[in-house]
Formats: C-alpha cells, structure tokens, sequence
C-alpha cells in the first residue's frame, strides 16, 4: 500500500522531471525576436496606437531588428520592418505564412456574417477555390476588357468634378465605389442614396469598427455570441443584426441582378466579372451551389478591399499635387507634349512615364495600408535564429518598408523623379533600379492583393485625365495668401488625408469641352 509520502514523493519526482524536460526542450528553442518588454507572464495587453507602423519602426532601429516581437497576452505578433524579411517569410515560405488569424473578429465573421469575405477567409481549400477565379478575372490581360467601364466612370468623375468642384471628394467616393460595381457587375450607380453604394458603405463602416481590437467584448469572450439581443448590456447582438442585413445584401443582391440577366440573355448582360465567373463555372467540375457561393464572396469583397484603398491614394495623390506646384506642372508639361490638346488614353500609358511615376510615389509617400492585413503562420518557424510560433499573427509594415530612407532618400517628400531616370538617348524614362512600390503596397506571397492591377490602372487613367483637364490650386485665406494643406491623415485600416482646402478648376474653356466630349463618348452619345 502508498502511503500519502509516497505519493507526495512520486508527484514531486514527476514534477521536477517535468521541469527538467522543459528547461532542456526550452534551451533548444531559440529566443523570439526582440521586442519592447511586456508584464510578466501576460506580456502586452494592447498594440500600440495608429500610427502603430512607425512605433514598430522605431522599435526596429531600437532593437537593431528588422523584425519585431510582441505577446499580446499569449498570442504572438510578428512585424515585419524590411522587405528581405516579407520576401523570405511572406513569399519565399508562403505554403505556412498565409493563413490568416481568426481569433478576435467573432462579431465580425460570425455575428455580422462577414465570414464569406475572401480577404477575411482561412487559407483552405474555399479561399484557394477563391483565388483562382479572382486570379481568373483580375489579372493583368483580363482587366484591359474593363478598360471601357474605366473609362466611363472616370469620365463621370471629371464631368462631375467639373460641375461641382468643391465636393470631389464625394465625387472620388463615388467613383471608386461606381469603378467596382461596374467592373463587378455591370452596374450603373445612382449619384444620389444609390442601393448598393448605401450598403456596401454600411458593410464598410462594420469592417472598419469591428475591427479595431477591443471595440466588442464578444471578440474576447467568445461564449457572449450565445446571448441574445434582449437581454440588457446586449446591444451589440442589435449591431450586428443590423449590419448583417447589409452584409448579406451586397454579396447578393448584384450577383443576382447578372444571373437573372445571364439567364434573360447572356449575349445581352455588359460584360463585368460576375458574368466572367458564371461562364467559368459552366466548364468547372466542381459542385456549382459550392462554386456559387464562392464566387459571390470574391465579387462581393471587392468592394470591401477596392473601394476605400483606391479613394484614398486618388485623395492622397491630390493632396500632394496641391502641395507641390511645380510637380503638377511637370506632370501636364509632359501630358500635352503627347497629347497635344486631347485627353490621355490606355494607348499613351508607354509614352507617359511621369505620370506612372507619380501613380508609384502616390502608393509610396503615405501608402493606404500602412500595416498589411495580417498573415498567420500554420507551423513553428525560425527566422534569421528567432523563433516564430505556429499561430503567430505577422503583419508587414508596408509603410516602414517604403518609408527607408536607405531605398527612397528623403522619404517623407513627395518626389515622383525619384523614378526616373534619362535614357542615353536624351528621353525620361522609369529608373529600374530603383524599387517598384507596387511590389510592397499591394501585400506579398500567396495573399497578395488580387486587384492590384485593377487599381493602378484605375488611378493612372484618373489622375492622367485630371492632369490634362484641370488645375487643382492652393485655396486663398481671407488676406487672399495661398493655403499650403497639411498634410494630415485620418489613420486606420486605410488611411486617408484629412480634408484640406484646394481650388479645382479647368485649364481653359477648350479643357471643360474636352470633359464634357470624353463623357458623351464614353456614355456612347458621340
Ligand atoms: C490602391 C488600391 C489598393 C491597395 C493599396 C490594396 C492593398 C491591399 C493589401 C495590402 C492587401 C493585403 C495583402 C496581404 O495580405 O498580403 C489586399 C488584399 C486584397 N485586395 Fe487590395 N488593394 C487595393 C485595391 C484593390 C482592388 C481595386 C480590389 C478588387 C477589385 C482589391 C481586392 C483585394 C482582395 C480581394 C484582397 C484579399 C486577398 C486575399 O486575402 O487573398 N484590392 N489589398
């Protein structure tokens, strides 16, 4: 028989074993990456505030460390300051860093019913299924068929911009939520409380609160999703009811404006990618209510991912025109010497490097996703002899990275030349030494973003167009002295200049005609 000494010896023997085994395993497991010390055991119970990216720069230079550690309370968050380290972990090791974390967006995923966003989706075989029809109509050969719908909405831009030039902001909201329903659907948006739009902002606005970390309890405390909306201090159950009509409203109701138009007449229905995914789909194998519904979640994110990014580097790019005079000059000196008295087309983009130059520095100089969407990594890593646990989240601070004074010398300064270069035969020319923002504002490896080409297609034919047509001058104070805008930013999941005062005007009667001639032929009355 044991007695209770016995007993007590056995359990005090187990546990030093135990001890002894986790000294030992832990010796072997090498450090994890330098990071600013948390409490102990618990380590951080917050990231730092927005702009969060430049508090992870500074601890970089700190730390002498191009990656940083965090525990926030168990779990691991990774930032990436260099693009070495994107490429190695991001895009070289892509089979395990690109899942993303789940853990914290309940209200969001479960409650709201924002699950079947694509860019939220856990890397599997639905968000691989995803993938491949986006690859399918966003690459770069496909969107040259949605050059014409480009077209069209850009130049209700301008038309619009012409008539009301102190509301372009609306104007540039418009157009980037109108670029994506035409591009997405083939359909036209109402300039005033249109549908779609209203929903689509509703959608965006939950994305955009939710998730922020702490903004809901329930993404802590998983169990509260079980109560119900009546019961007191539940408002949020009243929240996401109240989104989620929205959320499931814009992945379905445009999807089945182009099926019932497919079914009508598939001849007939405009060309868009919900239309180029159903023609897919006739030849896929797989089950077509699966693909469906898969196919509803790429379309429908697109708006999502594509609206409020491609408004905010448009705003960006003009609050820099504004600021730099004489880059706007450069840029409409070069556009009239190829255009001679027209507006810039598809056709020109080779023969106008400046403003391609202008679109990169207006990814660079405050990109719109200053901190990636954050990456998970599915297994235990090491990283130049760190550790990085499997589960960890890793975000890129694709700010710091286009932010190296060491890449782009000044950094904080708006310098579209710092792209160029003088060919030996005397013409501009885009300097291929110097690195390609594109390569690290749209995110890396297999999470890439797919609009990518969309996007800079959309913003150079904007900004080209406005270039040719219009003026956009500092605003005067009441003493009549021009007023140099700040420049100042709203900081969040994207980041968007604050509003500042400009003057937006046509360069002359003949550029307004101009404007009001390329919308009669864009909308085929010429
Ligand atoms: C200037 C405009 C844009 C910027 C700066 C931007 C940037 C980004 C970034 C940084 C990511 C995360 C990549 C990663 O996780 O590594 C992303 C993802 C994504 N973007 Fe964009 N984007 C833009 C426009 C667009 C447009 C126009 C569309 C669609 C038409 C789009 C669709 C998506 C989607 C669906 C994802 C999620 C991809 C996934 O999780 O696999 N984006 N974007």
């Amino acid at each position: 028989m044991l007695n209770a000494l016995d007993v007590l010896l056995a359990i005090l023997s187990l546990a030093a074993v135990y001890m002894l085994y986790l000294r030992l395993t832990q010796r072997r497991q090498p450090p994890y990456p330098p990071g600013p010390p948390g409490y102990p055991l618990i380590g951080h119970l917050r990231a730092p505030e927005e702009p969060s990216w430049v508090t992870y720069r500074d601890w970089g230079l700190k730390y002498d460390s191009d990656i940083i550690h965090l525990n926030m309370a168990g779990t691991h968050l990774i930032v990436l300051n260099s693009l070495q380290a994107c490429i190695d972990l991001l895009q070289k090791r892509s089979g395990f860093y690109s899942d993303r974390p789940i853990a914290g967006i309940t209200m969001l995923t479960e409650l709201c019913g924002l699950g079947w966003s694509f860019g939220l989706q856990r890397y599997g075989p639905e968000w691989r299924d995803g993938r491949k029809a986006a690859e399918s109509q966003f690459n770069a050969h496909v969107v040259q068929r949605y050059r014409p719908a480009l077209m069209l909405e850009v130049s209700r831009f301008l038309d619009r911009i012409r008539a009301n030039p102190d509301t372009w902001r609306k104007h540039l909201k418009l157009l980037a939520g109108g670029l994506i329903m035409s591009v997405g659907y083939g359909i036209d948006v109402q300039e005033e409380s249109d549908p779609y739009l209203t929903a689509a902002e509703h959608t965006s606005e939950c994305f955009q609160k939710a998730l922020v970390p702490g903004t809901y309890l329930v993404d802590v405390l998983h169990f509260l999703k079980y109560i119900p909306e009546w019961f007191p201090g539940a408002a949020f159950q009243q929240h996401a009811k109240n989104w989620r009509k929205s959320i499931m409203y814009i992945r379905d109701a445009p999807y089945d404006v182009v099926k019932e138009r497919m079914a009508d007449d598939p001849e007939a229905t405009p060309d868009c990618i919900a239309k180029g995914l159903m023609e897919g789909m006739e030849k896929s194998e797989k089950d077509h209510g699966y693909m469906e519904r898969v196919h509803r979640g790429v379309v429908g994110s697109m708006y999502l991912a594509g609206s409020d990014t491609t408004e905010a580097i448009i705003a960006s790019s003009f609050l820099a025109l504004v600021r730099h005079p004489e880059i706007q000059k450069r840029a409409q000196t070069s556009i009239d010497e190829v255009c001679q008295g027209r507006l810039p087309n598809f056709t020109d983009f080779d023969r106008l490097p400046y403003v391609d130059a202008l679109v990169r520095e207006g990814l660079r100089w405050n990109p719109a996703v200053a901190l990636n969407l954050p990456h998970m990594n599915t297994k235990d890593d090491v990283y130049k002899g760190y550790f990085i646990p499997a589960n960890s989240i890793v975000s890129a601070n694709i700010w710091a990275i286009l932010q190296d004074p060491t890449v782009y010398p000044d950094p904080t300064t708006f310098v579209p030349e710092r792209f160029l270069r003088t060919a030996p035969d005397g013409r501009v020319a885009l300097d291929p030494s110097v690195p390609d923002p594109t390569h690290v504002a749209f995110g890396f490896g297999r999470r890439e973003c797919p609009g990518r080409f969309m996007a800079y297609q959309s913003i150079w034919l904007a900004l080209a167009r406005l270039l040719a047509a219009f003026s956009i001058d500092r605003a005067r104070d009441a003493d009549g002295r021009p007023v140099v805008p700040k420049a100042e930013y709203v900081w969040g999941l994207t980041n968007h200049p604050k509003p500042f005062p400009c003057d937006i005007r046509p360069r002359s009667r003949e550029h307004a005609a101009l404007v009001t001639e390329a919308l009669d032929v864009a909308e085929g009355r010429q």
